[in-house]
């Protein structure tokens, strides 16, 4: 019996992912910018502790669904939830800027290809870590320095250099940094926009060793956007592609690589055999 019954074409059946309710869901996302439809009624859904792989090439949307998913935009339609404590029915684009802002510093770590995004490049690397902490309204000292250090031993970042300003540091280093803040409060949900791009190839494998050991030990759920698929077929469980604003074809990340069925994703996986 197939299990692809009843389900539109390009959306398998995955019947073992699925047992637990999602964390994330968003439906009928659509956002405009000026004449540019950058994403048109995109339907998401991520499972607990999976790493849901976004891929697309340039301009398909990937980063401005990533900012939806962590309250930094607002869609022209569309709705999105996730199921923490309390707030499990909450269209999360309802709620004002300052409980976004609690929401984000408290459940949502994010990671952003830019350091410059996420860092505050002339303050210490662990003054960066403890301003997430603080935000979400940790004061004590030796509490702020204990947690940073926890966060960036994790991450992987070499301790004797917690005081150093991130500008001072290697690109590898300072997505470090920012992953250390992102985990500093065991966020439910980890973004990961490009983390990897423009680093170089052996460092970009140490960082993705970093992100799968947490990922394994810690079981993080975490939406990973590249436009490269040798990252994505790394690190995803699950895959949703991209194109002109659209999701074309989503999937297991293994069905999706080996069968693809839609012809843009066809010519992806191909153009990188
Ligand atoms: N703030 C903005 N103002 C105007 N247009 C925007 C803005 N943000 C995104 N866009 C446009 O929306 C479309 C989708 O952009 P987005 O950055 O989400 O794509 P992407 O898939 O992440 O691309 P890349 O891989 O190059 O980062 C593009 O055409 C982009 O130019």
């Amino acid at each position: 019996m197939s299990l692809d019954l009843g389900l539109p074409a390009l959306e398998r059946a995955e019947p073992r992912l699925m047992r637990a309710e999602p964390l994330l869901t968003m439906s009928g996302i659509s956002k405009r910018f000026g004449n540019v439809r950058a994403l048109r009624n995109v339907d998401a859904k991520v499972y607990p502790g999976e790493v849901m792989g976004i891929v697309g090439e340039s301009g398909s949307g990937k980063s401005t669904l990533l900012r939806m998913m962590n309250l930094e935009d607002t869609p022209d339609t569309g709705d999105y939830t996730l199921r923490l404590p309390g707030r499990e029915n909450e269209n999360l684009f309802d709620l004002a800027r300052y409980e976004r802002r609690m929401l984000c510093a408290r459940h949502i770590g994010i990671v952003y290809q830019n350091p410059h995004l996420g860092l505050l490049m002339k303050h210490s690397s662990s003054g960066n870590v403890a301003e997430r902490l603080l935000i979400a309204g940790e004061r004590s000292f030796d509490v702020l320095r204990d947690k940073a250090r926890e966060a960036l031993d994790a991450s992987e970042f070499p301790l004797d250099r917690m005081d150093a300003r991130p500008i001072e540091l290697s690109g590898g280093m300072q997505q470090r940094v920012q992953l250390a803040k992102a985990i500093a409060l065991e966020p439910a949900l980890l973004l990961l926009d490009e983390p990897t791009t423009g680093l170089d190839v052996s460092v970009q494998a140490l960082v993705l060793d970093t992100l799968k050991r947490l990922q394994r030990d810690r079981k993080i759920t975490m939406v990973l956007v590249s436009h490269d698929l040798g990252v994505i077929r790394t690190m995803a469980d699950r895959v949703m592609v991209m194109r002109h604003g659209e999701v074309v074809e989503q999937g297991l990340a293994d069905q999706v690589f080996q069968d693809p069925q839609h012809a843009y994703t066809q010519q992806l996986v191909h153009a990188k055999l």
